[in-house]
């Protein structure tokens, strides 16, 4: 049975990065950047004004000056009559610095009369001016490949004139659940049935991360009802499905699959929860089997399965950063297997506090909620005390945020 680390590493070694495409701008959040960019110009393109106010000769400007106002540059508009020694020409945020002009005196340090301007204090060369190609030159990469794109890359882009850009397509992750008991959300729940809310938590975490969900529906606990969802769920990128992977008469997943032509690199890893997962591959679309309780399903889809689709959806960045916290309590665990703690966590003096969110029953999906991160208990090791530090990944940065 793979330890955790080696599960994630059979994984990673299967699955590739699908192909591109170009889009428009806009449609590009949150997707990851297939090329890097380069600024095909340089920003800003010109020399331009910092503050509403007056472009000056700083020379002219060394004491107390009264300067003859000999224009008006809008933002928009083109300079092109100069500063004349002496003289000065009103100008507007953003607009082009006009030739001869050195310095620009925001309106504040002046005194405007009318066809002049006082200006109060000393003017130094340069000031208030953003020159062109201080902020990116041309052929300056502003955005790497595998990066996901964010609004303030998009506002770089739209500068930049770039109208289409090449992102990987979005990767579709079909959801298959399987099992007589569910019902989907919204209809009737008869005596023993629950809701496939696997299938909606899988939707959720896909589209978190930027994919597309594709929820093909309940195989029920027979052989032709899981062969028909199980290849419609093929036909995606990627292949999800929930429960039916553990030792029951009707666990019929692995075996429907196997059916299918689906190559199984493992059954069971050393982790708790999750330890029923199975993944395959069927050519080059990956396929996991998940456990069908949902707090196993959550944080195997958390741990095993999201490097996995950000790997495929071409993100650099796939794995989770470990973090050191204190915990705030004695854990007792059994010894064999590496355990995923759910965990509230607060900021201590020294660093991160992690305390037990509750009840670690997978059935129990409360404390999941109420996690802020998983810590990961060592398998060799079963009791962990009080101030020792253990490794958590977060769930969440929301418990950083100050309450209103
Ligand atoms: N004899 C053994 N029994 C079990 C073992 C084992 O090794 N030997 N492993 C246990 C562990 S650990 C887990 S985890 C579960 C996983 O079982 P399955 O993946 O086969 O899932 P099911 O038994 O079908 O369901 C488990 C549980 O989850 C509920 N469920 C299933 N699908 C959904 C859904 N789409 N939405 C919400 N809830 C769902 C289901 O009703 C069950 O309560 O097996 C243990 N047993
Ligand atoms: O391994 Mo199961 O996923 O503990 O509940």
């Amino acid at each position: 049975m793979p330890t955790f680390t080696e599960a994630r590493k059979i994984i990673l070694d299967n699955v590739a990065t699908i192909n591109m495409e170009r889009v428009a701008l806009l449609d590009a959040i949150g997707r990851t950047l297939a090329e890097d960019m380069a600024a095909p110009w340089d920003m800003p393109p010109w020399n331009n004004s910092a503050m509403d106010g007056f472009a000056v000769r700083a020379e002219d400007c060394q004491g107390p000056a009264t300067l003859r106002v000999t224009g008006y540059i809008p933002a928009g508009a083109v300079a092109t009559a100069a500063v004349e020694p002496g003289c000065a020409i009103k100008i507007m945020t953003g607009a082009p610095i006009p030739p001869g002009a050195d310095a620009v005196v925001p309106v504040e340090e002046t005194v405007e009369g009318t066809d002049s301007v006082k200006i109060l204090e000393q003017v130094k060369k340069r000031q208030h001016i953003r020159f062109a190609g201080e902020d990116i030159k041309a052929g300056d990469k502003v955005l790497a490949a595998g990066t996901a794109i964010t609004s303030s890359g998009i506002n770089m882009l739209a500068s930049l004139g770039a109208a289409l850009v090449p992102v990987f397509r979005r990767l579709r992750v079909a959801i298959v659940s399987t099992g007589d008991e569910l019902v989907e959300l919204g209809g009737q729940i008869g005596q023993g049935q629950i809701i496939n809310s696997n299938a909606l938590s899988l939707a959720a975490a896909v589209k978190e991360i930027g994919g597309e969900p594709v929820i093909i529906g309940i195989a029920r606990d027979n052989r032709e009802s899981h062969l028909h969802l199980l290849s419609q769920g093929l036909q995606a990128d990627v292949l999800l499905t929930s429960a039916g992977v553990s030792a029951g008469d009707r666990d019929l997943v692995r075996e429907v699959l196997t059916e299918l032509g689906v190559r199984q690199l493992f059954w069971k890893v050393d982790i708790k929860p999750g330890r029923p997962t199975a993944f395959a591959m069927k050519d080059n679309i990956p396929v996991f089997s998940l456990p069908g309780n949902p707090v196993s399903t959550m944080i195997t889809f958390e741990e095993l399965v999201k490097p996995a689709l950000l790997k495929m959806m071409g993100r650099k960045r796939i794995i989770s950063p470990t973090y050191k916290a204190t915990l705030t309590e004695e854990i007792r665990k059994k010894p064999g297997r590496l355990h995923f703690l759910r965990v509230t966590l607060g900021k201590g003096k020294d660093g991160y506090l992690a305390t037990s969110s509750g009840n670690q029953e997978t059935g129990i999906v409360r404390t999941m909620i109420q996690a802020d991160g998983l810590a990961l208990l060592p398998a060799d090791k079963s009791v962990f005390a009080a101030g020792e530090q253990i490794d958590v990944h977060i769930l969440n940065h929301n418990f950083e945020m100050e309450e209103a």
